[in-house]
C-alpha cells in the first residue's frame, strides 16, 4: 500500500535490507529468507541483463528449492507492467524481483505495487537513483510519467556485476546524483517563493550526496569496483533523501524537467542521467551558481556536457528548454513560467551545450 499523505504526519518508506558488495548477488536467497518472503517469486529482467544476472538469480533460488518464474521486459510501458501483473497472478507469485537496469526495476516495482506484493531491486547498473526509490517511470511512446510506487523491500547491488556494465551507465549515475545540486536549489526556491513543504534533512542529505560524488570524480574510473561502491552508496543515499521527503523533490528539479522534455522531443534520447547532467549545467547557470564546476566534473567523468555528446541536435535542446517548465507545472523551479526563446538560446550557448 502506498502511504497516505496526511498533513502533519509523515510516512517514509525505506528498504529494510540494503546489501552492497562484491558477489552479493549470491545472497539473494538469504535476503528473501530474512524478509520471510514466500516460495514463489517472479524475476523481471531485461533482454541483455537476463544472461548477466537474471539467470544467476534464477539458479540460486531454484537450487535452494524455490520455484521462480521469469519474464523478460523490453521497455518500461504500461503494457509491460500489465503483462508482468498477468504472469504474476497466473503463477501465484508472492514477490517480485527486478533484476537489471532501470526499465526492468521500474516495471517490477510498479507491478508489485499494484499487486500489493513485496519487491526486491537487483540492479545490474548504477545508472540512476531509481534503483532504490519509491518512484517508477513509465513511457507511453510520447512522454515519460513518474508515478509513485512502493520502495523496494531490499536492494542487492553486486559491485562485481555493476563494474562489468558499460562505463557509460556508471557515468550517467554520477550525473544523476550531481543533478541533486540544482534540484535542491529549485526546492529551496519553491519553499521561499511558494511556501512549498521543505525538508531540511532531505535537502541536506541530497546536497551532501552530490558533493561526495563531485569531490570524487578523479577516483571514479571504468571497471573499478571501488568506483562502483562510491556511486551505489550515493544512489542509495539519494533514494533515502527522496524517501524522507516522500517526493522526488530532493533529486529532481528543473534539470530533470529538461531531461523529461528531451525524452518527449528528441528522436533518440540519451540516458536519463546523461540528460540530467547536461540540464544541471544549464540550470546551475540560471541559478547563478558555479556551472563550470559541474561541467568540469562531468567532463572528468567522461559524461556528456554538450548536445553533440548526447547525440542530440541543438534544436531539440532548445525545444526541451522551452517545454521543460510545462512538464510538472506544480513543481516550481528556476524555470518559473518558462524561458523566452532568446533566453533559452543564451543559456545553452553560454554553457557551451550548443554551439
Ligand atoms: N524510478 C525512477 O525513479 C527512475 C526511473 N528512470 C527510468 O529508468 C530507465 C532508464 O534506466 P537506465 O538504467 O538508465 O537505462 P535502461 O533501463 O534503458 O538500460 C540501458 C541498457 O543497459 C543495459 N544494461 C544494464 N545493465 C547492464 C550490464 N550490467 N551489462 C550490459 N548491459 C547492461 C540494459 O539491458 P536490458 O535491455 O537487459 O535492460 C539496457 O539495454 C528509463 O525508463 C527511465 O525513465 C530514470 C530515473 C529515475
Ligand atoms: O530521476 C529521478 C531522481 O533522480 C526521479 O525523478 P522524477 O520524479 O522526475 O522521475
Ligand atoms: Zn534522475
Amino acid at each position: 500500500m502506498i502511504p497516505p499523505r496526511e498533513e502533519n504526519s509523515k510516512w517514509m518508506q525505506l528498504p529494510r535490507d540494503i546489501v552492497i558488495g562484491h558477489g552479493v548477488i549470491r545472497e539473494v536467497k538469504n535476503v528473501c529468507d530474512d524478509l520471510k518472503l514466500g516460495n514463489n517469486p517472479l524475476i523481471v529482467t531485461g533482454t541483455h541483463t537476463k544472461n548477466i544476472a537474471g539467470d544467476i538469480v534464477y539458479d540460486i533460488l531454484a537450487d535452494a528449492g524455490v520455484d521462480p518464474s521469469v519474464i523478460t521486459v523490453e521497455s518500461a510501458t504500461a503494457e509491460g507492467v500489465r503483462r508482468v501483473e498477468e504472469v504474476a497472478l497466473y503463477n501465484n507469485s508472492n514477490y517480485l524481483l527486478g533484476v537489471g537496469s532501470g526499465k526492468s526495476i521500474d516495471v517490477a516495482k510498479l507491478a508489485a505495487t499494484e499487486l500489493d506484493l513485496p519487491f526486491i531491486s537487483v540492479p545490474t547498473a548504477a545508472s540512476h537513483d531509481g534503483i532504490v526509490s519509491s518512484r517508477a517511470s513509465i513511457h507511453d511512446g510520447k512522454r515519460v510519467t513518474s508515478v509513485e510506487a512502493n520502495a523496494p523491500m531490499a536492494v542487492i547491488a553486486d559491485t562485481e556485476v555493476i563494474a562489468n556494465a558499460p562505463y557509460r551507465l556508471l557515468a550517467a549515475g554520477c550525473a544523476d546524483i550531481i543533478s541533486n545540486y540544482t534540484a535542491v536549489s529549485d526546492w529551496e526556491l519553491a519553499y521561499r517563493l511558494r511556501n512549498e513543504p521543505f525538508s531540511e534533512y532531505a535537502a541536506a542529505l541530497s546536497r551532501m550526496t552530490a558533493k561526495i560524488v563531485l569531490d570524487s570524480v578523479d577516483s571514479i574510473k571504468p571497471e573499478l569496483e571501488s568506483s562502483v561502491r562510491i556511486v551505489v552508496k550515493a544512489l542509495v543515499s539519494s533514494g533515502v533523501a527522496m524517501s524522507i521527503a516522500a517526493s522526488s523533490r530532493p533529486a529532481s528539479g528543473s534539470e530533470h524537467m529538461f531531461s523529461h522534455a528531451l525524452d518527449m522531443v528528441a528522436p533518440k534520447p540519451a540516458l536519463h542521467g546523461e540528460q540530467c547532467g547536461v540540464g544541471t549545467i544549464m540550470m546551475m547557470y540560471l541559478h547563478g551558481g558555479d556551472w563550470e564546476r559541474i561541467r568540469n566534473g562531468l567532463k572528468k567523468l567522461h559524461a556528456p556536457t554538450t548536445a553533440a555528446e548526447l547525440g542530440i541536435e541543438d534544436k531539440y535542446i532548445l525545444e526541451a528548454l522551452l517545454l521543460a517548465h510545462t512538464i510538472r507545472p506544480e513543481r516550481y523551479t528556476i524555470l518559473g513560467s518558462g524561458l523566452t526563446p532568446e533566453a533559452a538560446e543564451r543559456v545553452a550557448k553560454i554553457t557551451k551545450v550548443i554551439e
